[in-house]
């Protein structure tokens, strides 16, 4: 989590990037694996297409070369061109050179390709940007079951995960950057108190020189009167002696004011640019922070999101909080909305249902929305207090009237409560919250059950 201090601002940015690049590097290479899995699934139809096939296997080893890969799609979308004729053309084939035997799909690779990317989905997290992108391809994907069309996905949802870690080593260079500009200033400000010590160390020299010529000038005064055998010459001499007195002290006089002239000048220039600095900091931090803020922030409803409750959860378990529990809150058929009434009004019902719970829940709780429909709430709470709380949420989004289409389309939500163990861990308190929730939908939704 970011810290409010402003000198850990920069280097939290730069740790989140760090961590948020990791993350994308592991699903870029999980997606290069589903990838080599779904060519191999999709071989043994035709040669000129396993040949192909092989390539794109090659060139996304390591990692998505653009270059390499373009003309592969290419020769992909011909080679299945080809096989969409022999396909049609079945007279044809005895013309047609020998092919390797039809490698049957087995049964179970469609539906679980079509999950194993919809999983990898959910664990994206979801930026402002993407959001909306991914969302799309998950309609795409959900229902589909077809082996080339989940092919195409999975690259399309490849493609999108390179293009975020590219947008974060982006942000990444400008924290450096910002970083290098903080760091040419506070040189300059260093040298220039280096200067400025010289300057005053040169006065001191200056003055401890005019102080040993007027010692030099007072002996030999000194001498003069005790040899002088006549005033007048005497008088002379003094007169002489005290006029290079004045020219020592006005020289010094001269050289401190111009001295100090520089110095006003030189302070009046450092001043401006830590003015500049202090500003041009404030608004980096305040950048930063928004930056920092969003990435803990869902895009759609404005609630905390997973990564931000995964550090809630961990902070609380490490203060050892007592009387947590956790809610894990599911919309029950929350896809027949989405199919029935579209896309468009279940995002309006999740904006709907995150507000409600906010309403209902008391400041110190902690809401976040998990992912898809499903919402958890932290609680400073013992276990039959939660189980108030929850049956309170439950009927307060029963009762909430959300219209669509000239319709009120009843919402309910199923929830599943655990309150914390000594022996839990933040994982094993979400694990028995899970599988209460899964009772309270087996045992027919719109209900609450206590782990
Ligand atoms: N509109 C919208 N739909 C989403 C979003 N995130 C996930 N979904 C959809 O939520 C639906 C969840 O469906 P399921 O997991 O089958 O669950 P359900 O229909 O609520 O059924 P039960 O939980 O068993 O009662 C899927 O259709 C997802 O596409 C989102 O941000 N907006």
């Amino acid at each position: 989590m970011a810290s409010d201090h402003p000198d850990s601002a920069i280097p939290d940015a730069i740790e989140m990037f760090e961590r948020e690049r990791e993350r994308w590097r592991e699903i870029d290479a999980l997606l290069r694996r589903l990838l080599s899995r779904l060519t191999y699934a999709a071989e043994g139809r035709n040669i000129g297409l396993d040949a192909v096939l092989s390539d794109i296997r090659l060139a996304t080893r390591n990692t998505f070369d653009e270059q390499r890969l373009t003309p592969l799609l290419d020769a992909l979308t011909d080679a299945v061109a080809v096989l969409d004729e022999e396909l049609a053309q079945p007279s044809r084939e005895a013309a047609l050179p020998p092919s390797p035997p039809l490698v049957p799909l087995p049964q179970a690779a469609e539906p679980v390709l079509d999950r194993l990317l919809l999983a990898i989905l959910d664990r994206l997290p979801l930026g402002e940007t993407a959001g909306a992108e991914l969302e799309s391809l998950r309609q795409r994907i959900v229902g589909c079951h077809d082996t080339r069309m989940l092919q195409a996905h999975g690259e399309a949802l490849a493609a999108l995960v390179a293009r975020h870690i590219e947008q974060l080593e982006e942000a990444q260079r400008t924290a450096s950057r910002l970083l290098d500009h903080v760091d040419n200033e506070l040189t300059a400000l260093t040298e220039h108190l280096d200067e400025d010590n010289q300057s005053r160390n040169d006065a001191v020299m200056a003055r401890r020189e005019l102080g040993e010529r007027m010692a030099g000038e007072m002996l030999t005064l000194r001498e003069r009167a005790r040899t002088a055998s006549d005033l007048p010459s005497l008088q002379a001499d003094v007169h002489a002696r005290l006029a290079a007195v004045g020219a020592h002290l006005a020289t010094l006089r001269e050289r401190e004011q111009t001295r100090e002239q520089a110095w006003y000048e030189h302070t009046a220039r450092m001043r401006e640019r830590i003015r500049e600095l202090e500003s041009s900091t404030r608004n980096m931090e305040a950048t930063l922070k928004q930056k920092l803020q969003l990435a803990d922030t869902d895009p759609l409803t404005g609630l905390a999101n997973r990564r931000a409750l995964e550090a809630r959860m961990a902070s609380l378990h490490e203060s050892n909080a007592p009387d947590i529990s956790l809610l894990m809150l599911d919309i029950d058929h929350f896809k027949s909305i989405n199919d029935l009434l579209g896309h468009t009004a279940g995002d309006r019902a999740l904006r709907i249902v995150a507000e409600q719970l906010q309403a209902a829940l008391r400041p110190g709780d902690y809401l976040a929305r998990y992912g898809g429909e499903e919402f958890v709430a932290l609680l400073t709470a013992d276990a039959n207090e939660a189980m108030r709380v929850a049956e309170r949420l439950r009927i307060r989004i029963g009762q909430a009237r959300f219209h669509s289409q000239n319709q009120v389309v009843p919402i309910t939500l199923s929830c599943g409560i655990a309150t914390m163990r000594d022996d839990d861990t933040p994982e094993s308190l979400f694990e028995r919250a899970d599988q209460a929730l899964y009772r309270a939908k087996d045992n027919g939704r719109n209900r609450c059950e206590a782990a």
